[in-house]
């Protein structure tokens, strides 16, 4: 009876609290998304839009009417991305954060071993593989997966149609088992902060939806 009452009296008070996971190569924006996302549900708040390389990992908790949103923001840098997979099996979304003016034409299928080919690449074939390894892991199955093509400001930036078609596309469905996990590519400029609400909006529907197989937590 005692066991009862009191989970009655948690979900009456309590609310669902989602772990959002950023991940991206260094330089894509991870942080200055996270800045404008909490500025956006605390307007009293200024973002800080002067970051810094993240040695580490930055964490906030953002509050919704409905849930609560823990972001995880950790460094891209080569060096710390060993550190990205302690954090797969308690993530219940993950968001892929690139910088769309250093991936080329944004198509896998241009890339060649030629150095000059290489080099108008930009960061492409670096972006593929880091994205691989993440959605390879067997402790991000079935975890929706979030692409943003960042910095859609900038007049130099590959359109996000074309980074959906010839990275994110051809990645996903190159996945085993790729078809079970909800994905999206959206625009984004974290900068200014065009493309940050309909990038919530999109988790939070999506990680309640695949609640029966990622829990959140109560809170
Ligand atoms: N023009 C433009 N610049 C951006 C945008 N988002 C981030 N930047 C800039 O890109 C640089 C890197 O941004 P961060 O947010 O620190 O990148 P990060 O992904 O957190 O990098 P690490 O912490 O090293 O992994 C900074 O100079 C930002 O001002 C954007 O949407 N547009
Ligand atoms: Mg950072």
């Amino acid at each position: 009876m005692y066991h009862l009452v009191k989970s009655l009296y948690l979900h009456a008070t309590s609310k669902e609290e989602y772990s959002i996971l950023l991940l991206g190569l260094d330089n894509a924006g991870k942080t200055t998304l996270l800045e404008q996302i909490k500025a956006l549900f605390s307007p009293h708040l200024h973002p800080k839009l002067n970051t810094v390389p993240t040695v580490g990992q930055n964490v906030s908790t953002v509050d919704l009417p409905d849930i609560y949103l823990k972001i995880w923001d950790v460094g891209g840098q080569h060096s710390l991305r060993g550190l990205w997979q302690s954090y797969y099996s308690s993530c219940h979304a993950i968001v892929f954060v690139i910088d769309s003016t250093d991936v080329g034409d944004g198509d896998i299928e241009h890339l060649s071993n030629a150095q000059d080919v290489v080099e108008e690449q930009g960061r492409l074939d670096e972006c593929r593989l880091v994205l691989e390894s993440i959605l390879q892991n067997g402790e991000t199955e079935g975890v929706p997966l979030l692409v943003l093509a960042n910095k859609q400001d900038r007049e130099d930036c590959v359109e996000v149609v074309r980074i959906k078609e010839g990275l994110v596309r051809k990645i996903v469905e190159g996945e085993k088992g790729g078809s079970v996990r909800d994905s999206r590519v959206l625009p984004l400029s974290a900068l200014t902060g065009t493309g940050v609400k309909e990038a919530v909006d999109w988790l939070c529907s999506r990680v309640k939806w695949n609640k029966e197989a990622r829990p959140p937590a109560l809170r």
